[in-house]
């Protein structure tokens, strides 16, 4: 078990900076993920950590120790891979004994805890078999019981579960928290799927091109994207340019209480931003944090618009709203809401609720 800090880490491929100055911190115990589009850079920062790949720059530290210089096989870490990356010639039980066998552990403890690891997984029953005659997530398992066996500082887990099917990478969603959280063991855990972010971390990087643009707990990257960026990764969001208007050039009011921001050309009242924006902000509104109702005068925040299409998805209501400036908004009613009903072609108000964020660019 170790924290892992990773400190001001570079690292080029030929004129490619694919990780630029990248700093985080993952605690002892914790289940931290790597979340981002496709060549953003996870799979790089795993392989620095696992010692794949050097850092041109920077440094690598399992608590204390600086392991940017040591070799992958003296970092003592356990390791899972997308495609399993078994021995194809050694059976389930041979494969999860390998690395104790490397490590000169006498044979009575091998088989000891190679079965007790088989049956962590549930497959004791399989020890014999070979990958071939083994279904993807038996793979995986024996893959996960052959990773942590050796009992290592650190746990790395590369997209492990991205070539199961859907109701598969489900349950193996829980094996492996199961596993991870009984051990106690530090785990980084590359995705890009942010149900699974959501899901299983306690804390998240969303990364975007070799750097971090916003590290959290899933709760927090929900509810307080600090970009656009983030809030489409994230979920779902509405992401409208909003521009400001300053409302009161009084001295001694503060910066952020000194605009308001236009929605199809109306005032968003109590809705703040970060005092340092511009003229210009991006408003961040869930789907499910916006409400419909029929047209009625003066209500604060309700912007008029037309249904464009309603979906009936049992336990939410799915709505595409036109607004009057015909961009688009998606506002989302759950089951119980009874109060509002509407039907494509239906004049309405969409209510943005005074809480909701605007972020710069
Ligand atoms: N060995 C290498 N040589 C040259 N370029 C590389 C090498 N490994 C990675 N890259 C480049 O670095 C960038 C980041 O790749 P990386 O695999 O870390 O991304 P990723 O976020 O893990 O993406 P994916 O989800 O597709 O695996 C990509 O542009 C990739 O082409």
């Amino acid at each position: 078990m170790a924290s892992i800090t990773i400190d001001r880490v570079v690292k080029q491929f030929a004129q490619q900076t694919v990780l630029q100055n990248l700093s985080l911190h993952v605690p002892d115990g914790a289940f931290f993920t790597l979340l981002g589009p496709s060549g953003c850079g996870k799979t790089t920062l795993l392989r620095c950590i696992a010692g794949f790949n050097e850092p041109d720059g920077g440094r690598i530290l399992f608590d204390q120790d600086d392991v940017t210089r040591v070799s992958t096989h003296h970092r003592d870490i356990g390791m899972v891979f997308q495609d399993y990356a078994l021995f194809p010639d050694k059976s389930a039980f041979d494969n999860v004994a390998y690395g104790l066998r490397a490590r000169k552990v006498t044979k009575g403890e091998i088989t000891r805890r190679v079965n007790e690891a088989l049956d962590r997984v549930s497959l004791l029953a399989l020890a014999d078999r070979y990958p071939a005659q083994m279904s993807g997530g038996q793979r995986q398992r024996v893959a996960l019981a052959r990773a942590l066996v050796i009992r290592p500082r650190v746990l790395l887990m590369d997209e492990p579960l991205s070539n199961l099917d859907a109701k598969m990478r489900l349950q193996m969603r829980d094996v492996i928290l199961d596993l991870v959280r009984e051990a106690g063991i530090t785990t980084v855990f590359v995705t890009h799927d942010q149900e699974e972010a959501l899901a299983m971390s306690d804390r998240i990087a969303i990364m975007d091109r070799g750097s971090i643009a916003q590290l959290g707990t899933p709760e927090e990257l929900y509810a307080t994207p600090v970009n656009a960026y983030v809030a489409d990764f994230i979920g779902s969001a509405n992401v409208i340019p909003v521009p400001a208007e300053c409302v009161d050039r009084e001295a001694g009011a503060d910066a952020s209480s000194r605009v308001r921001y236009l929605l199809c050309g109306q005032q968003l009242d109590g809705v703040q931003g970060s005092d340092a924006l511009a003229a210009q902000g991006i408003l961040i509104a869930r789907p499910e944090a916006l409400s419909l109702m029929a047209p009625a005068p003066h209500v604060p925040n309700a912007i008029a618009g037309v249904v464009l299409r309603r979906q009936y998805l049992g336990f939410k209501t799915a709505y595409r709203i036109r607004l009057h400036d015909d961009s688009e908004i998606r506002v989302e009613l759950h089951a119980g809401n009874t109060v509002a009903d509407f039907q494509a072609g239906d004049a309405v108000q969409v209510l943005v609720p005074a809480d909701s964020r605007v972020v710069g660019h």
